[in-house]
């Protein structure tokens, strides 16, 4: 895809896409151990009033997840990859339901790892996440016990091996589908879309928002291939560029060499 994202045109106007884990929040090895300061509070409520409301987190965290960090905040939001969707701040969450297949799974997980340190379950309803963290020990293992639950799921689960864990995620969890979704809503209609993720589930977010004559950015990984055609380095690069005066300031991120795409989860 050419990379049109560079040429901005005046009186471009854009909307922004985050997501959460690696790219708003260094990791933690324990998925609530991370903390939302109030710095990055402001920061995304400034640069939620300078888009007329044009920003969402995209994230593989529950609407629960992501409003119990934030709070008091209440942006709109993908929960779930995209299955739990609000399109506007005012809506309800509605937490999607566990299939017993998974619950099953989850059960097996607990008493088959739950003893390893490194190990963190998260039952999510539709989606499991089985974290090993930053050392990804018995990595293999994990994978094949999460597909070996795929046959009694309904048709479409996959399993995603990220960056620090293995996430069991139907059909319908694609971060990209939930760009498109508030891309064809108010108030992101007609504008530009931007993307900043860090792991193997935004690869399918980069995508989409090169076919919107958008702009995607990877956060950290520098080693890892990726559909991303632009890059900044670590967290604290991403509230500095989401935090300049003149956001986005696109002269001031590095374009990355246009590599094979990692798998889209
Ligand atoms: O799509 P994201 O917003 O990046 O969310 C991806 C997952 O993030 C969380 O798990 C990851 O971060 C945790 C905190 O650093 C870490 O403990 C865990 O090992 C990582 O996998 C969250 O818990 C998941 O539900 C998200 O899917
Ligand atoms: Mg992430």
């Amino acid at each position: 895809m050419a990379d049109s994202a560079l040429a901005p045109t005046a009186g471009d106007r854009w909307a922004l896409f985050l997501d959460i884990d690696g790219t708003l929040l260094e990791h933690h090895k324990d998925p609530t151990g991370v903390v939302v300061d109030d710095e990055l509070r402001d920061l995304l409520a400034n640069l939620d009033r300078q888009l007329d409301g044009a920003l969402a987190l995209i994230s593989g965290r529950s609407l629960a997840s992501i409003d119990t960090l934030f709070q008091p905040l209440r942006l709109r939001a993908g929960g779930l990859f995209g299955i739990e969707l609000r399109l506007s701040p005012d809506e309800p969450a509605v937490a999607a339901e566990e299939p017993p297949a998974l619950a099953t799974l989850a059960e097996r997980a607990q008493a088959e790892l739950g003893h390893a340190p490194n190990i963190v379950i998260e039952r999510k309803g539709p989606v499991l996440a089985i974290h090993t963290g930053p050392h990804p020990d018995g990595l293999e293992h994990i994978t094949r016990l999460a597909k070996s639950a795929l046959p009694g799921l309904p048709a479409g689960y996959r399993v995603v091996e990220g960056n620090v864990g293995v996430e069991l995620l139907p059909a319908q969890a694609l971060k990209g589908d939930a760009v498109h979704r508030f891309m064809a809503t108010p108030p992101f209609q007609g504008r530009r879309p931007i993307f900043i993720g860090d792991d193997v589930p935004d690869e399918h977010a980069f995508e989409s928002v090169h076919g919107l004559d958008g702009i995607s950015i990877k956060v950290g990984r520098p080693e890892q291939a990726t559909a991303a055609l632009h890059a900044l380095a670590d967290v604290a690069a991403v509230r500095a560029w989401l935090g300049d005066p003149q956001f986005p300031l696109l002269d001031k991120l590095v374009r990355r060499e246009v590599t094979a795409a990692a798998q889209a989860g």
